[in-house]
């Protein structure tokens, strides 16, 4: 990647490649080339990352800077957001994405951003909550990384939801209200999570991690005195998958033959890449196809990793893709970089998901009634055990009264939203309150320095008025030895003409 155009990219062939041998199969013996050739790419971003000694080294936090800003604004106006790393192993997707303590890659920074967009959000009375879930797909199964049931790590099955697409069914979801929280999820997820030693990476992922954020954004009414809110006008809730994937290899590269186990991982991580690659060639010719006739079907189920990618590959999502390259191996990186080039000509349908709300009243009469009627037939199911139990009946199954439980139900709905709108209510007056603070504290601090700047303006003055008198007195004292000695002056002339015979 030459320094002087950073979004381009510029690959050697090696001589002895297997990218000569296939390509001469293919073409004439006139067009054969045996010396050394050179493939052009070019990028929204190429960044170089291998030196940091380098003047053109490009850190996670430059690199963040460069898409991390838009990515927060796509998420918090409504659109589904993906963010995926592809690469053959150890050429540093986790590194990029979730870094170390030094260095924090694209997930904690994107989270952090996140976190304090929902801070300032409080001041534009909309409520934002944000959930958390961390899964892994490790050998095709879904595995829940932040359940607290081991057992229950290998139950997740994928739905398709007919509207919203592929979805992971009883995923733990967490609430991420401090920077704390997604500490506790990450490392909790980290520890669950399938890695392995092999001869590229020590430390190497043997399964694609995907880190989702749901938000769901509450504007509420503004009141006319604007520091109390009115009802809920409009929701928005969007998603942010960052997905760091499995590192693609060739099993010879990896040297894991004998370790069954590796081996399975290997073929399966390879399958799902693989599956991954052949969507994207497909969605890049459907998207260069005129015609919707001519498109192909994407083989989307033959995967986990691309089911559960679904709408973010080709559907209701803004996707941005990091290719990571590394020198190890020409071939995997050829194939890397012709992904990419593929990828580049994919077209999304990305749309805002916004919904107004009705601002229907709670009808309390109508909840009343309901309690009432709960009431009575919690009565009458009371007398009728009871009457049961005194005719020796214990055998028979109680009366069952559904429509009661979906009532109560309906009662809880309402009352769980009540009590997340007066938390948020909590937080906005506290915000205020934080801001009126500011405020007196800037009020506080202007007033000392105005009381400072009064200090010392008297201070000058009386300065100024001593060093006045003090010339004043200077003057008069040099007037009265001028005048002294013109005095003495006189009285030495006198002395000269003194006669004392005259003085008699
Ligand atoms: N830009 C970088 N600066 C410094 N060190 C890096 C950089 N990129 C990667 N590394 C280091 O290289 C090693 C491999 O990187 P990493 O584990 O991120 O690769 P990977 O592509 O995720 O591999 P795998 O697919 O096997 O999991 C790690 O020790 C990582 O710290």
């Amino acid at each position: 990647m030459p320094a002087e155009d950073p979004k381009s990219t510029i690959l050697t062939v090696p001589p002895n490649s297997l990218y000569h041998s296939q390509r001469n199969k293919a073409i004439s013996s006139a067009q054969k080339k045996t010396s050394e050739e050179q493939k052009y790419y070019s990028f929204d971003e190429s960044v170089w990352s291998f030196d940091s000694n380098q003047s053109n080294y490009t850190d996670n936090r430059k690199f963040y800077n460069k898409t991390g800003p838009d990515i927060i604004e796509h998420f918090f106006q409504g659109f589904n957001v993906c963010l995926l790393a592809y690469g053959q192993t150890s050429s540093g997707k986790t590194y990029t994405m979730m870094g170390d303590r030094e260095e924090p890659g694209i997930i904690p920074l994107t989270i952090r951003d996140i976190l304090n967009q929902k801070q300032r959000l409080v001041n534009e009375k909309i409520n934002c909550q944000l959930k958390l879930l961390y899964i892994e797909i490790y050998n095709e199964q879904v595995k829940d990384l932040l359940t607290n049931n081991q057992p229950d790590l290998k139950k997740c099955r994928v739905r398709e939801h007919p509207t919203l697409g592929p979805y992971v069914e009883n995923v733990t979801e967490c609430n991420i209200d401090l920077y704390a929280d997604f500490v506790n999820c990450l490392n909790k997820g980290n520890s669950n999570r399938a890695t392995a030693s092999t001869s590229m990476n020590d430390n190497s992922s043997r399964s694609h991690a995907i880190i989702t954020v749901n938000l769901k954004q509450t504007k509420f009414v503004s009141q006319n005195d604007n520091n109390t809110l009115g009802e809920a006008e409009e929701e928005m809730v969007s998603n942010i998958k960052l997905v760091d994937l499995a590192g693609s290899e060739r099993l010879s590269k990896t040297k894991v033959f004998g370790q069954q186990d590796r081996v399975k991982e290997g073929t399966l991580i390879n399958k799902s890449l693989t599956v991954l690659g052949r969507c994207f060639n497909l969605l890049a010719t459907n998207s260069n196809s005129s015609s919707c006739q001519n498109a192909s079907v994407i083989p989307y189920r033959d995967s986990t990793l691309t089911y559960i990618l679904k709408e973010n590959l080709a559907g209701n999502s803004k996707s941005f893709m990091i290719f990571c390259i590394s020198p190890i191996d020409f071939e995997e990186t050829y194939q890397t970089l012709n992904y990419a080039n593929q990828v580049k000509k994919i077209k999304t349908a990305a749309k805002a998901n916004k919904t107004k709300l009705s601002l229907a009243p709670i009808d309390w009469e109508e909840l009343r009634a309901m309690d009432q009627s709960a009431i009575q037939s919690l009565k009458d199911e009371i007398n009728d055990l009871t009457n049961k139990l005194n005719n020796f009946e214990l055998n028979s199954s109680p009366t069952s009264v559904p429509t009661e439980d979906n009532k109560s139900l309906k009662l809880i709905s309402y009352l769980d939203n009540e009590t997340s709108k007066l938390k948020f209510e909590n937080t906005f007056l506290k915000q205020k309150l934080l801001e009126r603070d500011r405020q007196l504290h800037e009020l506080q601090s202007h007033v000392d320095y105005m009381d400072q700047e009064l200090f010392g303006f008297i201070k000058r003055a009386t300065q100024d008025k001593l060093s006045l008198q003090t010339a004043s007195r200077l003057a008069e004292i040099s007037n009265f030895s001028s005048l002294l000695e013109q005095h003495q002056r006189d009285l030495e002339l006198q002395l000269e003409d003194y006669d004392p015979a005259k003085a008699f």
